[in-house]
């Protein structure tokens, strides 16, 4: 395992155990910004790519280490995209799942089968430091459909109603292993690595 290279600036709990497994199995170390006593950022921005910049630019200039930010959400056709960039804030209260999802069910509650079709996008950022004007930005997709009621106790956040259809599991039963394989972040990571494989990672 290398030495800590960089701190991760989420507080995430779910979306931190998952980068643990795949940073973990590519043989990288970090910290957390809650480790390093790091408050969250504050999201102000009106994208995925802004609010990761945001969260990374926070993390490197408290830590003076180079900073990897997850900006991510569950966009749903039917709805637009919501809630989109206000995934976890969008019953109110910031990452509150439970409520989350019950707003989410109720919206869709008249949507016929055809129409539940979702897709999570994850944008990870790496900042080399604070002012780094050449940040490395992947993007990662997962497409599924929402579930009329949720199933299975794994994940975090939306993954009890979404579906992944290829294996007509929800994402909370997955193992968290293929999860991380199929998922919008592990996506956005390996493209990350693939862009850094030649130079930082
Ligand atoms: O900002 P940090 O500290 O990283 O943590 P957060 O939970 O606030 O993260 P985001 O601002 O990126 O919001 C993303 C929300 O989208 C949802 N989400 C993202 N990835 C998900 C996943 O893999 N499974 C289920 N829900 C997910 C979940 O509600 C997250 O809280
Ligand atoms: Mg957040």
């Amino acid at each position: 395992m290398s030495p800590v290279k960089f701190v991760v600036a989420s507080s995430n709990a779910g979306k931190l155990a998952e980068f643990r497994d795949l940073l973990g199995a590519a043989g990288y170390a970090f910290v957390t910004q809650g480790e390093l006593g790091v408050e969250d950022a504050e999201e102000t921005g009106l994208t995925f790519v802004e609010n990761a910049l945001l969260k990374a630019r926070h993390a490197a200039r408290a830590t003076g280490l180079p900073a990897l930010a997850d900006d991510s959400g569950l966009c749903v056709d039917a709805l637009g995209g919501a809630p989109g960039l206000y995934s976890a804030r969008y019953a109110g209260v910031h990452g509150d799942a439970q409520a989350n999802i019950a707003k989410l069910l109720a919206a869709m509650k008249d949507v016929p089968a055809a129409q539940r079709t979702a897709h999570f996008h994850a944008v990870i950022v790496l900042l080399r430091h604070a002012d780094d004007p050449q940040p490395v930005i992947a993007e990662g997709r997962w497409s599924g459909l929402i579930l009329e009621a949720p199933r299975g106790d794994g994940g975090f956040g939306y993954d009890p109603v979404f579906l992944d259809p290829e294996n007509n599991l929800s994402a909370a039963e997955f193992e968290p292993a293929i999860k991380n394989r199929l998922s919008h972040r592990g996506r956005a990571l390996a493209a990350l690595r693939q862009k850094l494989a030649d130079t930082w990672l």
